[in-house]
């Protein structure tokens, strides 16, 4: 076992429980917080009437991996929630982000890329997108325009429109990658591939996550789709993830940074433990946070953690950067590399790391 200490010890304010980037108490959790997996949305609201105009409800984006729906969704909601690489199948948790404006309350689920399963692992993460999909009031389906449309969109787009009553929008994202040229053809593409599976995409929208071209307009079609009905979160939380999970995500985010080949699939993260220091001034919190990163075979310890640690050191290191910009307090964060035999074929392995 191999562990690395990171703590710094800056003057931010202390995390606001359950603020911004806490657990909300939503309807949709249940209230256990235990919300690996789930991806499903709340229950439909109470059937009060709503306030005049207002909307609320859920929308997915699914694509293939890769297709850019995280930072979608991230750019969305206006802050970093959901992890993001160029490493496909990087999301493993259907993530919800809340939009809040004045006429609507949007909430994103944010789905694993669908894809041909070949472990045990790619087919929890399909079932939980069809479970999902069936679920929402939109789908949103991201197709990249940097990429020739693929027998993986035909697949996926055939899959949607088995969920016949859902409307359906078009995403051409990646929309800052191509000429204008090419984004003409793509949406043309889109228009003959919604025609083919027999679906009436309710919009087609080039959309650029990184720059922001047209994220509004993406919020604006989403909204119209929603039906009538009152907030379900409070004001200003932006997701319903557990801190400990978003946490676990940003340090799988930093461990993925340069790994390789089949090594970004075989990485997994678990929080033993995570909370304040007790005895500390209150005015400089320290959060404690002591996390394993699992890696299926011992050949691939010597990767993560480097020549005596130093990369396992620099994962800690921007990990604990993105923990203290997410939740706003300084942070000792304590990893440990552990392995986990072939985790994502072994049942009981997949149930402790939490899928
Ligand atoms: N240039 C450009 N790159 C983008 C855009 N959106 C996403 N990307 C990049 O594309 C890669 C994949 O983006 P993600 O948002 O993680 O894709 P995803 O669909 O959530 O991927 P999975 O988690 O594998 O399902 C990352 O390297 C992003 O930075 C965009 O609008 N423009």
């Amino acid at each position: 076992m191999s562990s690395t200490p990171e703590s710094k010890g800056k003057g931010r304010p202390a995390p606001e429980k359950g603020g911004s980037a806490g657990a909300a108490a939503s309807p949709a959790k249940g209230g256990s917080g235990a919300s690996r997996g789930s991806g499903r949305p709340a229950p439909a609201p109470a059937p009060t009437p709503s306030p005049t105009g207002f909307k609320s409800g859920f929308a997915c984006f699914v694509g293939r991996p890769n297709a850019g729906k995280s930072t979608l969704t991230n750019a969305l909601v206006g802050q970093k929630i959901v992890i993001t690489s160029s490493k496909p199948q990087t999301t493993r948790h259907a993530v919800r982000g809340i939009v809040h404006r004045a006429d609507a309350q949007l909430i994103l689920v944010d789905t694993p890329g669908l894809h041909k399963p070949r472990t045990l692992l790619g087919q929890r993460l399909n079932d939980l997108v069809k479970s999902t999909w069936a679920e929402v009031d939109v789908i949103g389906i991201c197709l990249p325009a940097s990429d020739k449309i693929g027998p993986g969109d035909r697949f996926l787009v055939a899959e949607a429109a088995k969920v016949a009553k859902t409307p359906k929008v078009a995403l051409a994202t990646k929309a800052d990658l191509v000429e204008p040229e090419r984004m003409i053809e793509h949406l043309s593409e889109i228009q003959a591939l919604g025609e083919s599976a027999g679906i009436e995409w309710a919009a087609i929208i080039p959309v650029s996550a990184t720059s922001g071209f047209q994220v509004d307009l993406v919020a604006d079609e989403l909204v119209q789709l929603l039906p009538d009905g009152f907030p379900l979160y409070p004001d200003g939380d932006i997701t319903d993830e557990p801190e400990e999970t978003l946490v676990a995500e940003l340090i799988r985010e930093a461990a993925l940074e340069g790994v390789r080949d089949e090594l970004p699939h075989s990485i997994a993260v678990t929080i033993d433990e995570m909370g304040l220091r007790e005895d500390r001034p209150e005015d400089k919190p320290l959060l404690d946070i002591y996390a394993n990163i699992f890696l299926e075979r011992d050949s691939q310890k010597g990767i993560v953690i480097g020549h005596k640690g130093a990369r396992l050191r620099e994962v800690g290191a921007e990990a604990r950067r993105q923990i203290e910009a997410l939740l706003g307090t300084p942070v000792y964060l304590d990893l440990h590399v552990k392995i986990a035999k072939n985790w994502q074929t072994d049942a009981k392995h997949l149930r402790k790391l939490g899928f």
